[in-house]
Order: structure tokens, then C-alpha cells, then sequence
């Protein structure tokens, strides 16, 4: 029996859009804490919207850089089951968050080339799960939520150390292509369910789940 793929909608502000996540089958929702993204919100949101979550939906926050000062708050004031950790965070770091907060840490980082692809051995060490995303242009004013996607040929047949993400510009269109390509068993996006920039669509929601969790099985041959 093939297990329905794992999504993660992230980026969600609004409590009616995290129930629809959830009654469509989310596995995960997120939360995002960069101040300059379109889907930001501050400590008092996020904790109502974490209150708003049914149990067995993983809700996790996604922070870019930040110091132990910052996830000191965030944690006393939001309760949150996963940190993403979506900025350049060194592997030595995101082992001290795993550490220091006793909570599972996502690593996400982004792969243009087969080099990049190194990253997977590298965080696969030390991180809980591993979210590949497509690499941001060097003029991004930020490292994910670009709705870009990637060659997803370069993660093709890769040997995972721990559970993965595939990420970087899904939509309803491609996400079976991008099963089917991959193997991935998890996916995450934010611009794909979106009407505009940080406002989700519960259509889009509800039908990305589905094609996420209805597309064939890999073809990895
Ligand atoms: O989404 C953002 O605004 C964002 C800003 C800064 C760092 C990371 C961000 N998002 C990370 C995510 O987990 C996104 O879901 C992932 O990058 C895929 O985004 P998209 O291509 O829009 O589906």
C-alpha cells in the first residue's frame, strides 16, 4: 500500500486556512517568523494559530538566522512542535537548537547544482529532517517562499540520512511530476497556495493536498 505523501502548508495566517489545511489531510502547518516576508506573523498570532491546530497536525516554526534570544520568546510564548531553521545556519548550530530546545529541527537549504547537493550529508548528520528547496537568485530579498523550483533530477535517487521535504515552487500542476521524479514523501510550499503574495487560497489548499496525496507512484527507473 503507498502511504499518502506528507504535506506541509506553510506560511499560514489565518485560523480558517490552517482547519481547511487540516480537514484536507496537512501534516504539517508553518509559521513564519522572517519579519520581511509577505506571510510574517509576530509571537501573539503565531500562539493563537498553534492553539487554533488540531492535535496531529506538526506545527512548526520557521525562523532565518536568529539568535538564542529570539527562540528563548518564541518558545516560551508559542507552542510549536518542529523548528525550521531556513537561513545559513552551520551544521554546529542547528545541533545546539536541537540541543538547547529539546525540539526536532528541520534544516532547509537550497540546491542549484550537484555540489549543493552535498548539504544533504552534511545536515543529514545533525538535523531531524531535511527540507531541499530550489536555491534563491543572489538578489532575493529572502532565501525561500520564491516559488521557484528546481531541477529536481539532482535529488533524484539520492541516499537520505533522515526523513526530507521537497520544496521550491510546487503548485497543483506539478506537484505528482514532482513525486513521480523524486520519491519525495513529503512536500512542502507556500507561493502555490496562494492568491497573492502571503494570502493563501483554501481552493488551492484543499487541491494541492489531493494532488499531493492522490499522484502516482515514483517512477525512479
Ligand atoms: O515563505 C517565505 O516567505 C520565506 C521567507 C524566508 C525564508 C523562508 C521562507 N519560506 C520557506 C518555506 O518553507 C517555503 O514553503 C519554501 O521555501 C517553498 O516556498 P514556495 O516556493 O513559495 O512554495
Amino acid at each position: 500500500m503507498k502511504l499518502k505523501t506528507r504535506v506541509k502548508i506553510c506560511g499560514l495566517k489565518e485560523a480558517e486556512h490552517i482547519k481547511v489545511a487540516a480537514e484536507a489531510g496537512a501534516a504539517y502547518v508553518g509559521f513564519n517568523f522572517f519579519a520581511k516576508s509577505p506571510r510574517y506573523v509576530d509571537f501573539d498570532q503565531a500562539r493563537d494559530l498553534a492553539l487554533e491546530t488540531p492535535i496531529g497536525v506538526a506545527k512548526v516554526g520557521l525562523t532565518v538566522n536568529v539568535d538564542n534570544t529570539f527562540l528563548d520568546d518564541l518558545l516560551t510564548k508559542v507552542p510549536l512542535d518542529m523548528i525550521q531553521l531556513h537561513g545559513h545556519e552551520t551544521p554546529e548550530r542547528v545541533a545546539e537548537v536541537r540541543e538547547l530546545y529539546g525540539l526536532p529541527v528541520i534544516k532547509a537549504f537550497g540546491i542549484a547544482t550537484e555540489e549543493d547537493t552535498k548539504l544533504i550529508d552534511v545536515f543529514g548528520e545533525v538535523a531531524d529532517q531535511l527540507l531541499v528547496d530550489a536555491k534563491p537568485p543572489k538578489d532575493a530579498k529572502m532565501l525561500g517562499g520564491n516559488g521557484l523550483t528546481f531541477d529536481w533530477r539532482l535529488v533524484k535517487r539520492k541516499f537520505w540520512p533522515k526523513p526530507w521535504m521537497l520544496a521550491g515552487g510546487l503548485t497543483v500542476d506539478n506537484v505528482a511530476e514532482a513525486i513521480q521524479m523524486t520519491g519525495a514523501k513529503q512536500v512542502d510550499l507556500s507561493s502555490g497556495v496562494e492568491s497573492a503574495p502571503g494570502v493563501k487560497d483554501p481552493d488551492l489548499i484543499r487541491a494541492f493536498i489531493k494532488a499531493a496525496q492522490t499522484a502516482p507512484a515514483p517512477k525512479l527507473s
